[in-house]
């Protein structure tokens, strides 16, 4: 069975084919930067010579139709039709309390993740263009859905109720979901794999840092706090959105700048974080740059970055009571030494014993960044959302037949 594994995040579009029967990928890709004038896509097919692109890409709709084209292009495609894709899984952000499993879509799937889209505005829907792209496409092929919130569902009520009046939570369920759930519980499971002890004995901080980034708190196995909350704009500063914030700006700066909700909130979530302070690029290698070059918006948006990720790390070893390792990845945790070692270098404290050798070596591999006598060990993991969804997608559609 091939399925077909569709990641829309934010601005990036992944996507991988895989072959069930050794779970081996037929090709993957990305398209980076949509929405900016030059996108960037790669496209890697398996045993050929890679793709790359770069053009202007203004929506996930378009993404998709040239990921398509490309899987059965002539010379650059793997399968003679895109008949020969047998089920597609989506990424979904936010699931709500309605889901706690990955689920096929259906039309009642369809409706439920449109009545998230307020919840999780840059994601939901961007994975709806992806289903609906995929079925005018390809109508006869079973898609699912996994969701980012699934993993969180088992946070006790202390981490995931806001200390605000509960008719909110009975009556709207205005509460902490978390998300990058998918990759938090991929990449912990690597970890103790890694590590060479059970899950179950250990208390991790995995730090997801992409354009969208979250940590979250993982006692045995299991997801006991996560910095994003109802929606993706809680907890660390990001590449476009500010995370933690006094609530009281969001109405004193509307009523100074005559903004409306709508105006609040794009600013909070597509204005701010490192591009707002840097006063130019969302992308950490484009702030790493510009720093390196002396710009000093760019250092302080680092800095900024740095210091409101070390202080959740802090947080969640007071929560858990201490831990054992924390885990870097996503775009900027599995590419920036930079950030990597300033982090590590603030974590002594912690028993962290950073290694600077191995933080500048075996990139794009599972590897350690501090010496063997560290006690708290650093991790970097690559996250690998799309083959945990494609393994979901193959339970349900093989399920669905049986
Ligand atoms: N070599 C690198 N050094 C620093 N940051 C990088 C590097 N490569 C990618 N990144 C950063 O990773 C981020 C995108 O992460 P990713 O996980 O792909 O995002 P998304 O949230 O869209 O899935 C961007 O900010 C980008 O600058
Ligand atoms: C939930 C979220 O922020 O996703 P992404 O990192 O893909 O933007
Ligand atoms: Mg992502």
């Amino acid at each position: 069975m091939n399925i077909l594994v569709i990641n829309a995040g934010s601005s990036s579009l992944k996507y991988q084919l895989f072959q069930m029967k050794d779970e081996s990928v037929l090709a993957k890709g990305k398209i980076e930067r949509i929405g900016m004038e030059t996108a960037i896509l790669t496209h890697e097919p398996a045993g050929k010579a890679e793709v790359r692109e770069v053009s202007e890409i203004l929506e996930h709709t378009t993404a998709i139709r040239k990921v398509l084209a490309l899987l059965v292009h002539p010379e650059h495609g793997v399968l003679a039709s895109t008949a020969e894709i047998d089920a597609v899984g989506h990424r979904v952000v936010h699931g709500g309390e309605s889901f706690k499993n990955s689920v096929l879509v259906t039309d009642e799937v369809k409706q439920e993740i449109k009545r998230l889209f307020d919840l999780a505005p840059l994601h939901n829907p961007a994975h709806m263009l992806g289903i609906i792209a995929v079925e005018a496409n390809m109508p006869d092929v079973p898609q699912a859905v996994v969701f980012d919130t699934a993993f969180h569902q088992t946070m006790p009520a202390p981490a995931y109720l806001y200390p605000i009046p509960m008719v909110l939570y009975r009556k709207h369920k205005v509460r902490r979901y978390g998300f990058h759930g998918t990759s938090h519980k991929y990449v912990s499971e690597r970890a103790a794999a890694f590590l060479g002890r059970p899950l179950e004995q250990l208390k991790l901080v995995t730090c997801h840092i992409g354009n969208g980034a979250s940590c979250a708190a993982i006692w045995g196995g299991q997801s006991v706090d996560t910095s994003m909350g109802m929606t993706p704009l809680e907890g660390l500063m990001m590449g476009t959105r500010s995370g933690d914030l006094d609530p009281a700006i969001v109405p004193y700066a509307m009523g100074k700048e005559d903004l409306t909700l709508g105006e609040i909130s794009s600013m909070l979530n597509k204005h701010s974080g490192l591009q707002a302070i840097s006063g130019g690029s969302s992308d950490m290698r484009e702030i790493v740059e510009a720093m390196e070059a002396g710009d000093k918006n760019a250092a302080l948006a680092f800095d900024m970055y740095e210091y409101r990720l070390r202080k959740y790390i802090g947080a969640y070893a007071a929560a858990m009571n201490g831990i054992d390792a924390i885990v870097f990845t996503a775009g900027v945790g599995e590419n920036s030494e930079l950030l990597r070692k300033a982090v590590c270098e603030h974590l002594t404290f912690l028993g962290v014993e950073f290694d600077e050798e191995a933080n500048r070596q075996g990139r794009g591999l599972e590897r350690r960044i501090t010496t063997s006598s560290s006690r708290v060990q650093v991790l970097v993991i690559p996250t690998n959302e799309e083959l945990v969804i494609a393994e979901d997608t193959y339970r349900l559609v093989q399920a669905a037949v049986d």
